[in-house]
């Protein structure tokens, strides 16, 4: 039985049980529940708090994690990330009041609070700047107001929370983040359990991220066709009853799918169709 750990709390938790959800696996009916099987789909998941969850996998007593890519780096833990999962997108940035510092140059011999402490001390190790960090559970924006550091270093995504607190980011972003999928470093690439359950969850991305199209068009503008809708391997086309036409039919990414439309009606192509998609193995 494949042994998997997923977020019980917090911005991974909720988009995780849904895309495990849309991949067919069994999810907890409750949020106290700490572990479930799903014994048709022969899986163990353990709800975790995300930032045990590294741990708990390079540990080797889990196969597999979802978690964030900065609470793996954060966590140093010797784990390594197998797929991006597209959620809980994030930046992780220096901030403070304006005026206090414009690059990373400027933290040397200043205090910064962060939740991450690893990504901190690595990053301004990795720069050779001396300063010093404080570490905070969370809502670190208020540190600065009340005089714990001078600087902080957190995830922003809106930036909304740093504009509340009155901050503002400098410096590059130290790094970015996202949800991934995590195994212990050096495990068997080839698990086909793992590997199967991966697929599971590429099948999510892809249905995700692209449409089916359908269309009729005239043969005469069937590459202009084709050279628009490429496919994934190459676009399915079928003669139509009518002569001279052809129906075509390949996935199209969601967010051209207008374009693509247009494009086609330009062309000449008719009952242009698009249609979700569930599921898929590619
Ligand atoms: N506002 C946000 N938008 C997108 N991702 C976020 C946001 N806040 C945190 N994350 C991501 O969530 C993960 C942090 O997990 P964590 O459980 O700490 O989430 P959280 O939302 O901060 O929850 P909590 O503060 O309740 O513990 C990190 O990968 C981080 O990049
Ligand atoms: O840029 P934004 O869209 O405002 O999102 C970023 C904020 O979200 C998270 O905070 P959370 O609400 O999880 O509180 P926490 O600081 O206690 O973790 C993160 O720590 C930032 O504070
Ligand atoms: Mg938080």
């Amino acid at each position: 039985m494949l042994r998997i750990a997923v977020p019980n709390k917090g911005s991974l938790s909720g988009p995780a049980a849904e895309m495990l959800h849309e991949a067919g696996y069994q999810q907890r009916r409750e949020s106290k529940e700490l572990r479930i099987v799903d014994p048709v789909n022969e899986v163990e998941f353990f709800y975790l708090r995300p930032r045990d969850i590294a741990i708990y996998v390079s540990s080797g007593r889990l196969d597999i994690g979802i978690t964030g890519r900065d609470l793996l780096i954060d966590s140093g833990a010797s784990a390594e990330e197998i797929l991006p999962l597209g959620f809980a997108r994030s930046t992780f940035r220096f901030a403070g009041k304006p005026g206090t510092a414009h690059d990373t140059g400027d933290l040397v011999g200043r205090t910064v609070a962060t939740s991450y402490e690893g990504i901190v001390a690595k990053h301004l190790a990795d720069k050779g700047i001396d300063a010093s960090v404080v570490h905070l559970d969370g809502a670190v924006e208020t540190a600065i107001e009340l005089g714990v550091a001078e600087v902080i270093a957190d995830v922003v995504e809106t930036g909304t929370s740093l504009r509340n607190a009155g901050l503002e980011v400098f410096g590059e972003p130290i790094m970015k983040s996202e949800a991934i999928v995590v195994r212990r470093t050096g495990a068997d690439a080839k698990d086909p359990k793992v590997q199967q359950f991966l697929r599971r969850l590429q099948g999510v991305l892809v249905a995700r991220t692209y449409v089916m199209m359908d269309y009729d068009c005239r043969v005469e503008q069937l590459e202009k066709a084709v050279a628009l809708t490429p496919g994934l391997e190459s676009p399915t086309v079928s003669p139509l009853h009518n002569e001279g036409w052809v129906a075509v039919r390949a996935m199209v990414p969601s967010k051209e799918a207008q374009r693509i439309m247009d494009d086609l009606y330009d062309i000449g192509a008719r009952a242009i169709l698009t249609t979700a998609i569930h599921a898929c193995r590619l």
